[in-house]
């Protein structure tokens, strides 16, 4: 499998040290973790959403390409740990250090402990859209009807 060249920044001396750089947990893992990059443990009180550092940055570089930060599956549904704005997208500009907006949905005090893997970072394609105006469309099966129009739900 061809992979993706990334660069990044390590913007702790911590990472790469005690706290690991991202990586793929197997071969077919589609996220790097990322871990909170935190000088003490952070507790989280139900309701509470804090930014969280990453101590790292990336430059995607390609226009053509994104990165997604995703929730990690346990720490959701086990701990109610999710992302204040649900998923964070990473242009292929931005250089500045990777943030995760860590939001406790739960109802019991979550602690997340420096370089806790805390969500994970997705490489997805991306296509930039060109607007060609036009008055109609040509008629398709599904039309305009939305929302549940195919059937009961
Ligand atoms: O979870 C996230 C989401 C975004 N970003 C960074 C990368 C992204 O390229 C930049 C801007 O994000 P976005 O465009 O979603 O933010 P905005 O609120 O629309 O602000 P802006 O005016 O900066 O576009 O912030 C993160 O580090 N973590």
């Amino acid at each position: 499998m061809t992979k993706q060249s990334l660069q990044v920044r390590v913007l702790d001396p911590r990472i790469g040290d005690t706290i690991p750089l991202p990586e793929y947990a197997t071969d077919g893992s589609a996220g790097l973790d990322l871990r909170a990059c935190l000088d003490q443990p952070l507790t989280l009180e139900p309701g509470q959403t804090e930014l969280l550092k990453t101590g790292l940055a990336i430059h995607i570089g390609d226009p053509s390409l994104a990165a997604m930060i995703l929730p990690r599956s346990g720490l959701g549904h086990k701990h109610g740990i999710v992302l204040g704005n649900l998923v964070g997208l990473i242009d292929s500009d931005y250089q500045g250090e990777l943030m995760v907006s860590c939001w406790n949905r739960g109802k019991t005090p979550f602690t997340v402990e420096a370089g806790e893997r805390i969500a994970q970072l997705v490489l997805v394609p991306v296509v930039q859209a060109e607007f060609e105006l036009v008055d109609s469309f040509e008629s398709s099966d599904r039309g305009a009807g939305g929302f549940g129009s195919t059937g009961k739900h």
